[in-house]
């Protein structure tokens, strides 16, 4: 099998096809060693830390290591991922620049959640970390594998989100939907309220509005929800709406917040945009702005534009109405 007979191509631009599909497979082989969990060799375990910090579980080397092999003759020239301290080259002569979470949501791994992975891809520079600390705006293609009940590929080529399932019957990935928009109107936030006490006033007298639902300022009830998958709450946002956020806090290290812009927040945030919604950091749009490291993390909220607008004016109210409790914050009030 080539690697383009792992998905229906038609709406993927042809150079990039080979890509895709080098994706595509590796997620279909990472699918299937998933579903098996616990019968594999243990997926889950801790391994040691990358060059983060972060604790590198089995799952994230072997996929590293799967997606780097397979990339190489596709036309990737630079490869950026979590799993590794800096750039590799995998083809001198390729056009593309690729960076990638290889397994998002690696603490799930051992509890049968779903996990995935991301990817964001540019036209390559001849430098290597040029190629991608460089304006997010620049992304030609960005997505994510998810692996769940369905595992599903979410892509965007610039032209609208195309949804891709992985057909269990033939592990072909099929076009499910085209032209996706993040529904309105959904009342579901998504964020790790244990960080409460660490937030800063805005944050918390956006999530205190939201709590206080029927009877504080906004009049009505909310839901929350935390998958501890950046996947798993973008692909439910993006079927049926709500917001993310995983704001900064006053934690050592958690200055920027958690997430990385390269291979985590930038092609989310491209994704998010071209699904109708908005994606900032806090208040600025997260398109237009650059890493200034490979790893480096911002803040991220995303979801459906006016929720992602309302946490934005939390950030313009002056300093008494955002210490008021929500009963006393005036300028919300409908
Ligand atoms: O444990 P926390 O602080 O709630 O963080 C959860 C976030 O961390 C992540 O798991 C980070 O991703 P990795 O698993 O790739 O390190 C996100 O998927 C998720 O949104
Ligand atoms: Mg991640
Ligand atoms: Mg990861």
């Amino acid at each position: 099998m080539t690697e383009t007979s792992y998905i229906e191509t038609e709406h993927i631009p042809v150079a990039l096809r080979p890509v895709i599909g080098a994706l595509c497979r590796i997620g279909s082989e990472l699918s299937v060693q998933i579903a098996r969990g616990p019968l594999e060799e243990r997926l889950g375990a801790e391994l040691g830390s990358n060059a983060d910090g972060d604790t590198q579980k089995a799952l994230d080397v072997i996929a590293d290591k799967a997606f780097a092999r397979a990339l190489t003759g596709t036309g990737v020239r630079h490869y950026a991922s979590e799993e590794r301290e800096t750039v590799q080259e995998l083809d001198p002569s390729g056009r593309y620049a690729l960076a990638i979470d290889p397994l998002d949501g690696s603490s799930n791994i051992d509890v049968n959640v779903s996990i995935g992975t991301i990817f964001s891809i540019f036209e390559a520079k001849d430098g290597a970390e040029d190629s991608f600390l460089r304006d997010t705006d620049e992304q030609i293609a960005a997505g994510y594998l998810i692996y769940g009940p369905q595992t599903t590929l979410m892509v965007t080529f610039g032209d609208g989100v195309l949804q891709y399932v992985r057909d269990p019957l033939d592990g072909m990935f099929k076009l499910a939907a085209e032209r996706l928009t993040i529904p309105a109107g959904a009342n579901e936030f998504a964020i790790n309220a244990s960080n409460y006490r660490h937030w800063s006033k805005p944050i918390r007298a956006y999530i205190d509005d939201c709590l206080a639902g029927k009877e504080g300022p906004r009049d009505k009830n909310f839901n929350m929800r935390w998958v501890a998958s950046l996947v798993a709450e973008t692909h439910r946002i993006l079927t049926r709406g709500g917001i993310f956020l995983y704001p900064s806090d006053n934690r050592p290290g958690y200055e920027h917040g958690r997430l990385r812009m390269v291979y985590e927040c930038a092609p989310i945030a491209m994704l998010v945009e071209q699904a109708g919604g908005q994606a900032t950091s806090g208040c600025d749009r997260l398109l237009g702005q650059r890493a200034d490291t490979l790893h480096a993390r911002t803040p991220l909220v995303f979801g459906s534009g006016e929720k992602v607008s309302r946490v934005c004016a939390y950030h313009d109210l002056p300093e008494e109405e955002v210490s008021a409790l929500f009963g006393n914050r005036g300028l919300f009030r409908a």
